[in-house]
This record gives C-alpha cells, sequence and structure tokens, in this order.
C-alpha cells in the first residue's frame, strides 16, 4: 500500500449484509485529492462510503484510511477514525430542535470538548468558513436548504478532519446554491483536506472538473478520461 495515500482499498469486497455491491474494489486517493463519486441510483456509492466510514465491515480484500486498518478495526477505535472524517450524509440532518450554534456545540461535546470558551471560538471559526457567521443563533427551519448544508459541512469541519465524505450533498438545491456549495467544498479541498463527493449532478463534473470515480455493474472505474461517455450515459 502506498505511503502517501490517505485512503486505500486494495481488492476490496463491498457488501450490504449478505448482499456484494462491488468487487475487486481498488482505490488509492492522496492528502488533498478531490474526488467525484458518480454512478446510478442503487449502484453502491453510499455503500462505499459507509465502508471507509467503517459503517459497514470490510470483509474481503484490504484498506486503511487515514491510518487505520479497515479490516482489522477494532470497534473501540471506530471513534478515532471518524475524529478523522467529517460526514456529510443525508441521513445525517441537523437536529432540529435546536440552534445551529446548539447543534455544533453538541457535536464537539459528544467528541470530548469540555471548555465553553473553546467551544465558542470553535464554533465561530468553523460558522466562519462557511460564509454563515452570523447565523448562529438561527433555527434550522430558519435557513434555506443551502444554508442548512453550509451547517452540516461545519458540523464536519468542527473536529478538523482530514478527509470529508460527503454523499449527494447538493442533492435537493438550486444550480446556482449547488454551484456554490461544490466551490466551498472545493476550498476546502485546497487547504490540504481529501474530499469524496457522491453525486448525481453531471453538470457539476465540467463545471469544477476533478478526478472521478464511477461505480457501474459492481466494480469501481476511474472514470476522469471518460467524461463525455458519462455525459451522454446521463442525458
Ligand atoms: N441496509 C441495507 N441492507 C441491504 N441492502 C442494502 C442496504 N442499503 C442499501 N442496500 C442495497 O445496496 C445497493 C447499493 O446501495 P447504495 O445506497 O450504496 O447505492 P447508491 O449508489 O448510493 O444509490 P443512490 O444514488 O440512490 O444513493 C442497492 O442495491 C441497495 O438496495
Amino acid at each position: 500500500m502506498s505511503e502517501s495515500a490517505i485512503i486505500v482499498l486494495n481488492k476490496a469486497t463491498i457488501r450490504q449484509a449478505d448482499n456484494i455491491i462491488l468487487t475487486d474494489v481498488n482505490l488509492k486517493i492522496e492528502k488533498g485529492e478531490f474526488v467525484y463519486l458518480i454512478g446510478k441510483v442503487g449502484s453502491g456509492k453510499t455503500s462505499l462510503l459507509k465502508t471507509l466510514y467503517a459503517d459497514l465491515p470490510l470483509s474481503e480484500g484490504g484498506g486503511s484510511v487515514a491510518g487505520y486498518y479497515l479490516k482489522i478495526i477494532k470497534r473501540k477505535q471506530i471513534p478515532f477514525l471518524r475524529r478523522k472524517i467529517g460526514i456529510v450524509f443525508q441521513d445525517f440532518q441537523l437536529l432540529t430542535d435546536r440552534s445551529v450554534h446548539h447543534n455544533l456545540e453538541f457535536v464537539l461535546r459528544a467528541t470530548g470538548w469540555k471548555n465553553k470558551n473553546e467551544i465558542d471560538r470553535r464554533i465561530e471559526d468553523v460558522l466562519e468558513k462557511v460564509n454563515m457567521g452570523k447565523k448562529g443563533y438561527k433555527m434550522p427551519h430558519e435557513l434555506s436548504g443551502g444554508e442548512q448544508q453550509r451547517i452540516v459541512i461545519a458540523r464536519a469541519l468542527l473536529n478538523s478532519p482530514d478527509i470529508i465524505l460527503a454523499d449527494e450533498p447538493t442533492g435537493n438545491l438550486d444550480p446556482e446554491t449547488s454551484d456554490e456549495l461544490v466551490e466551498l467544498l472545493r476550498d476546502i479541498s485546497k487547504n490540504g483536506r481529501t474530499i469524496i463527493m457522491a453525486t448525481h449532478q453531471y453538470d457539476l463534473l465540467q463545471k469544477y472538473p476533478a478526478r472521478i470515480m464511477e461505480c457501474i455493474q459492481g466494480k469501481l472505474v476511474e472514470k476522469s478520461e471518460k467524461l463525455e461517455e458519462t455525459e451522454s450515459q446521463s442525458s
């Protein structure tokens, strides 16, 4: 395995319970790379991301994420792996019963932060990073969909993760807001974070070119050289 790669999969099988979703998955992602993950509905994008997050076990093949070997990772090590990964998943939305600030505080306290001043400063920092510095007092329902997604990204940044896994972060957003969000994620990756973004919005791939991996027919395929093919399939 490469010493420098932050994410490696080697002949990996991706499973959901007894169902085999992807086989012979080989993947190497370097620190600071931005990678799109594409593929039809049900092709395995989320399953792959969940495997990297140790939410699904890696039973066959090898793999490491941020220095943790997925095949042999112990249950008690998983929280440490997850501190290195920021998650922007659709099924991990903001808590609706508390303000933005309290949503972020909740995560910090759950991950061991105790000092009130440090907590407040960190929250201010991440909200500034996503251009939401003045919205900490708002309740989630008082924000637009795009603003909520910015807060979800701020939450993912709280513990300064090396990696961000974003599963269709622009799913419910209008084109302009989608663009802003991808620009934000691209900026974040320029600061050395590795980002994998699953998406169905193929126009983004052309506007903001980056490496592309595709889940197709039970395999993961490098797609960067074949954008035109991808587009014709999506139209
Ligand atoms: N909890 C589960 N148990 C069993 N099978 C599952 C489970 N979750 C998903 N699957 C199956 O795994 C396959 C891959 O699903 P996955 O969610 O990874 O696809 P996806 O590419 O992310 O799809 P989408 O674009 O709709 O998000 C699908 O056939 C799905 O039915």
